[in-house]
């Protein structure tokens, strides 16, 4: 008889490669590289790869089409995550040891205060409905930057709160434009950081633990 936790190791057919479904994206897989909280790449990130359930990607484009009309693009950081790489980060949540990346991930807050409210044990990212992202504008040479959302992504402290004091009101805007478009084509945000978002298709059943390849 099969194991029912073999089964979960197993990647759905209902979850797609995010980059075959919308090219005019970019994809920066952190978790993949080590240019992350952790330092390292992550357990169980084999390609740089954005996996999510294709009903998510299908409103993903749609935001995208949307930004492409104002010389816009999605900028997209992490898709579906494997319980084993929450697990890695758990286990270096815990590792109070090692602070090698404190100064850049979460100056003000001690390391055990980040699980949770900003770095889940059972996250969503499991499921494969949540992203986190933000967007590029072009510029008058055509090269694609970041907007100015304040705050870095996975920069754990209060300033990326979407609706933090502690960033300017354009900087606020900046927030805004991307959470009402994700809001319009179906995502829920995250107030506690301003890139994190989840379709609101999702079951919210099983947490998945294939490998992102
Ligand atoms: C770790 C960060 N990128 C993130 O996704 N945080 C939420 C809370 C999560 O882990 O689900
Ligand atoms: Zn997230």
């Amino acid at each position: 008889l099969k194991d029912s936790r073999d089964e979960n190791k197993t990647k759905k057919s209902a979850f797609v490669n995010v980059q075959d479904i919308i090219p005019s994206a970019t994809f920066d897989i952190r978790y993949y590289t080590s240019n992350n909280f952790v330092g390292k790449p992550i357990d169980a990130y084999k390609a740089p790869k954005c996996i999510l359930h294709k009903d998510a990607v299908e409103a993903l484009k749609q935001v995208n089409e949307e930004l492409k009309k104002v010389f816009k693009r999605l900028k997209v950081f992490d898709c579906y995550r494997p319980q084993t790489a929450v697990s890695h980060f758990m286990r270096w949540v815990d590792d109070i040891k090692d602070t090698s990346t404190k100064a850049e991930y979460y100056p003000n807050l001690p390391k055990p205060l980040l699980k949770g409210e900003y770095i889940a044990e059972k996250s969503g990212h499991s499921r494969g409905y949540t992203v986190d992202l933000t967007i590029e504008y072009q510029t008058r040479d055509g090269q694609f930057k970041e907007l100015d959302m304040g705050s870095p992504f996975d920069l754990f402290d209060e300033k990326s709160n979407t609706m933090s004091s502690l960033v300017t009101p354009k900087q606020t805007q900046n927030r805004l434009l991307l959470k009402s478009l994700m809001l319009k084509h179906g995502f829920s945000d995250y107030s506690m950081e301003w890139w994190h978002f989840t379709h609101t298709s999702d079951p919210r059943t099983t947490y998945w633990d294939f490998p992102v390849e």
